[in-house]
């Protein structure tokens, strides 16, 4: 979900394990000249189409296949179908896991909403994550691995380090 510290934690992972660190938000404004606030103003369906377009690119790049790469993606890039069976065949998917109470915690500030246009104008932060994360609860549960991600972002690290060693 969002704020669940995914960027974070995925470029810290991927710095320990020597790998390529990819945030599909940013190359989804590369590949597409807009941030993720203006790609919102044409609708979300027009943003979805962006960024199944942006991971179709990337799986699709020649060795990617084998590549020791991390990805962080954006909250919702499950709720396409198409996107997860994507994901799970080009690698070991990890949902990091965080409840409300700190997902709203982490997401307070002016700057993480207008980075993030669907909880912007919403009169309650915390009613409009529970609406999403009961929407998306099938699609996150579907990832292969699950990591708490409450403690400090080095713990988080190790502890998906073990996930993934396991
Ligand atoms: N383990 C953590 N503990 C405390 N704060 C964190 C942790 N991981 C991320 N954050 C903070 O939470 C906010 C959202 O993190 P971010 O990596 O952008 O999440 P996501 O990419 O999942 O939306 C940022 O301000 C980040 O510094
Ligand atoms: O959950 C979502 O639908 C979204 C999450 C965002 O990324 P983060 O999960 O990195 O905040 C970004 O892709 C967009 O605002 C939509
Ligand atoms: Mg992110």
């Amino acid at each position: 979900m969002m704020g669940a510290g995914k960027s974070t934690v995925g470029r810290a992972l991927a710095a320990d394990l020597g790998a390529t660190f990819v945030d599909l938000d940013r190359r989804i404004e590369r590949m597409f000249g807009a941030s993720i606030a203006e790609l919102f103003e044409d609708g979300e369906a027009y943003f979805r189409a962006c960024e199944r377009a942006a991971l179709c690119s990337l799986l699709d790049e020649p060795g990617f296949a084998g590549a020791r790469v991390v990805i962080a993606t954006g909250g919702g890039v499950v709720v396409d179908p198409a996107n997860r069976a994507d994901m799970a065949g080009a690698g070991r998917v990890v949902y990091l896991e965080l409840p409300v109470d700190a997902l709203v915690a982490r997401l307070s500030t002016d700057a993480a909403r207008a980075e993030r246009p669907l909880l912007e104008d919403r009169a309650s932060l915390r009613e409009r994550l529970d609406q999403l994360l009961r929407a998306r609860a099938s699609a996150y549960a579907s990832a292969e691995l699950r990591v708490d991600a409450r403690p400090p972002v080095r713990a988080v690290v190790e502890a998906l380090r073990a996930a993934l060693a396991a």
